[in-house]
């Protein structure tokens, strides 16, 4: 079952911008993270799904139900990335208004308002004017605001942009415990090691093209050794190594032992198919006369991946 299903969903700003031909399948139950440079077109697919922006063309559905079934948005929560709520309002006023708007009833609000408030680590400030809140607060908030109707799909863009560590843990248990119970979240964020811990999938979107939807970690199995040896004629003597599944990236001269540029300590860096590759790759620097000082292994991070999918031509327009 899907929580999103988008089919050659397009927006353009008068034929410009946007993004366009987005075709995504988030399954239900899961943590999906949309990922992109500045301007890459995320918010205006979130803005598409939330249904406010309407699609150019392209079609899109919402927990089964086609983009222009309102009762589905019941079921949708939404934390907008520029949030800006009414200063006068007190916290439970604002809660009370979106409360309204979801059409909660009187039963629902009184159980879910102390809930909503507790999760976010407002309790104690609700009496108190949205204007007099701190942006941190203002964030958790319109979180708050998101979780009221229990939303079976939430939408999160740039959630923790405000927030301080704490709060970011915060938002990340919340995430998780929606997940645990079965519900979808949709967080488009430029902190990268936040999406590593927690996404199931993410989305890579470039010039308003999705590049790249899946499991990232598939794409991370191969990984990196960072090496630093000593010896002559080092760059010759990398060239000619010949180890099965490895291959030198990168190798820098970090020290020269001699006026000559042939003799020094390198920093190398090597990429391996596998880890079990590295006794191999240790034992043939030695064969071929090179002194190794220090092996460090480095798993390719989500950063890794995404600046090199964002920068690599190869992979979109
Ligand atoms: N209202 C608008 N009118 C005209 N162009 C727009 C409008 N909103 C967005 N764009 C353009 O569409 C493209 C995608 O913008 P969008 O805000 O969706 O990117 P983003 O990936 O969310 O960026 P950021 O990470 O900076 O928030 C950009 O080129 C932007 O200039």
């Amino acid at each position: 079952m899907l929580a999103i299903k988008t089919d050659q969903l397009t927006k353009t700003y008068s034929g410009e911008g946007g993004c366009r031909g987005i075709s995504l399948a988030v399954p239900r139950g899961t943590i999906f993270g949309l990922l992109g440079p500045n301007g890459a077109g995320k918010s205006t697919l979130v803005k598409m799904l939330v249904g406010l922006l309407h699609p150019t063309s392209g079609e899109a559905e919402l927990l089964g139900k086609p983009l222009t079934d309102i009762t589905i948005r019941q079921k949708i929560g939404f934390l907008p990335e520029n949030f800006k709520y009414h200063d006068w309002l007190t916290g439970e006023d604002l809660l009370r208004f979106h409360a309204s708007l979801y059409k909660l009833t009187t039963t629902e609000i009184k159980k879910r308002l102390p809930e909503v408030l507790a999760m976010v680590g407002l309790s104690g400030d609700s009496h108190k004017t949205v204007g007099s809140y701190s942006k941190g607060m203002q964030q958790r908030i319109g979180l708050a605001c998101a979780l009221l109707p229990e939303p079976d799909l939430l939408f999160l863009d740039e959630p923790t942009s405000a927030l301080d560590p704490i709060g970011r843990k915060m938002v990340r248990n919340i995430i998780v415990d929606l997940k645990n119970q079965g519900k979808t979240v949709f967080l488009n964020s430029h902190l990268l090691s936040e999406l590593e811990t927690v996404c199931d999938q993410i989305g890579i979107i470039r010039g308003g093209t999705l590049i790249f939807q899946g499991d990232w970690r598939e794409i991370s199995q191969s990984f990196r050794v960072k090496i630093i040896l000593a010896g002559q004629e080092v760059k010759d003597k990398l060239q000619r190594l010949d180890i099965r599944q490895c291959q030198v990236i990168a190798s820098n001269i970090i020290a020269k032992t001699h006026e000559s540029n042939e003799a020094g300590m390198y920093e190398v860096y090597i990429s391996c198919k596998e880890k079990s590759n590295t006794p191999e790759l240790i034992e043939g620097l030695i064969e071929v006369g090179l002194k190794v000082f220090e092996v460090v292994p480095e798993t390719d991070s989500l950063e890794n991946i995404f600046l090199q999918y964002v920068s690599d031509n190869s992979k979109g327009r």
